[in-house]
């Protein structure tokens, strides 16, 4: 059964065979450098549908309103604008406890520097394994209501082989996407000495922790931070990423957050699909970076997450000296209770253009397309035939309304 959406004032494909801003008749409207790389469709429609009952939606037909085929069903959007839906590469909802306090801590001048995560580790462990799978559906629902459609979820708040793998198992029934996350922190029994030191924490999570794990992951990632005392050194983080890649799985990197250190440039080394958060880079990061692209080699992305500058009070990061220099960049939110408890996609977007130096279109793309690149799908992030028909709607004519109109909700994933 195919359903046609139609009435679109402003189609983003991010589709580069779409020259932005074509009117209903199909004249360039001169708009390129606004728009620039997000394949503008004006007076647009998307005809979507799925082959087998119960099946993803897919992108059957995209193109100008006045042109499109039929179909079973016709739904008008009114003149609103269409994006695809956000792409969410890095968060972390499986947690319980709260730690707003922290916040309002750090608000008052107090430094972050990983300390607070001891705190939801023991709240984490603590509860219900089915009142946190509520919490995560609550908070994936939470940023469905706004925008996205596609979320990357951590595990890393429980620390030991049973509740890892817990955390795991469940959240592979919420999405594709889930990085296990041993190497959040040493937990606190093995900092005191009580379970082992941090040597053994390490080999736990290389060797019992990943393998209680590895059926229900995509990927492994690390907090590689020699600047916090309860996250792990390059040396350590290369030893996780390692057994990961020998597991089979994707390798992401938590990196360059707290000051400059190794995690940029492990991650390039060892093939990761990202590193995330990226606040303190060199130059030779940044040409790390850039360079892990050439020659159409799949790169790094570089994860940037403007909700943790905001809520750890960190400067924001320059992002252009990184797509100047040709390096790939994904917008995520990290959702997370120490960091950053925001779900909102727009808000990203919002704070890129206002304090990292990103063109409106570059954040939108950012969250959207570089997410998807970031998880290294092909089948999200874009409005092109045989993907997946994950849209998200503006309440307003044009997707510019998401920074214009910022703490505004006016983009929710639009049911098909
Ligand atoms: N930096 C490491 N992990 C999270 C924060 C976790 C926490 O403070 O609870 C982050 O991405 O910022
Ligand atoms: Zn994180």
């Amino acid at each position: 059964m195919a359903m046609l959406i139609t009435d679109i004032g402003e189609l983003v494909t991010n589709d580069p065979q779409h020259p932005d801003g074509l009117d209903a008749g199909g004249t360039a409207t001169g708009e390129d450098a606004l728009h620039a790389g997000l394949g503008v469709i004006r007076d647009a429609a998307i005809v979507v549908g799925s082959e087998t009952e119960g099946e993803a939606s897919r992108i059957q037909w995209v193109g100008r309103a006045a042109d499109a085929p039929a179909a079973d069903w016709a739904v008008s959007v009114g003149g609103a604008a269409v994006i695809p839906g956000f792409v969410d590469s890095h968060s972390h909802l499986w947690f319980g406890g709260d730690r707003s306090a922290e916040f309002a801590a750090r608000m008052a001048g107090q430094a972050y520097d990983g300390g607070g995560i001891a705190t939801t580790i023991e709240a984490t462990r603590a509860a219900r394994p089915v009142d946190l799978v509520d919490l995560v559906r609550g908070r994936v629902a939470e940023m469905r209501a706004q925008g996205t459609t596609t979320v990357e979820i951590k595990t890393g708040y429980g620390l030991d082989v049973a509740t890892e793998a817990e955390a795991a198992r469940r959240l592979r029934e919420v999405t594709d996407e889930v990085t296990f996350l041993g190497a959040h922190v040493v937990p606190p029994e093995y900092r005191d000495g009580e379970a082992g030191t941090r040597e053994d924490y390490v080999d736990l999570v290389c060797g019992e922790m990943l393998e209680a794990v590895a059926p229900h992951v995509r990927w492994v990632d690390v907090f590689c931070e020699p600047n916090s005392p309860y996250a792990f050194t390059g040396e350590e983080s290369r030893r996780v990423l390692e057994a990961g890649k020998a597991a089979g799985l994707g390798l992401r990197v938590h990196g360059n957050q707290l000051g400059e250190g190794p995690g940029a440039q492990l991650a390039v080394e060892l093939g990761a699909a990202a590193v995330d958060h990226c606040t303190y880079l060199s130059e030779a990061d940044v040409e790390a970076l850039a360079g892990s692209w050439a020659d159409g080699a799949a790169g790094t992305v570089a994860g940037l997450l403007p909700g943790v500058e905001f809520s750890t009070k960190h400067p924001y990061i320059d992002a252009r000296r990184l797509l100047d220099a040709g390096a790939r960049v994904a917008l995520a939110s990290d959702c997370n209770p120490g960091t950053c408890y925001s779900s909102s996609m727009p808000f990203m977007i919002a704070t890129a253009v206002r304090e990292m130096g990103m063109t409106p279109a570059e954040a939108l793309q950012a969250a959207t397309l570089g997410g998807a690149l970031s998880l290294r799908r092909e089948d999200v992030g874009a409005v092109r035939v045989g993907m997946r028909a994950d849209l998200a709607r503006i309440d307003g004519p044009s997707w510019l309304h998401i920074p214009y109109r910022m703490g505004v909700p006016v983009v929710r994933a639009l049911e098909v």
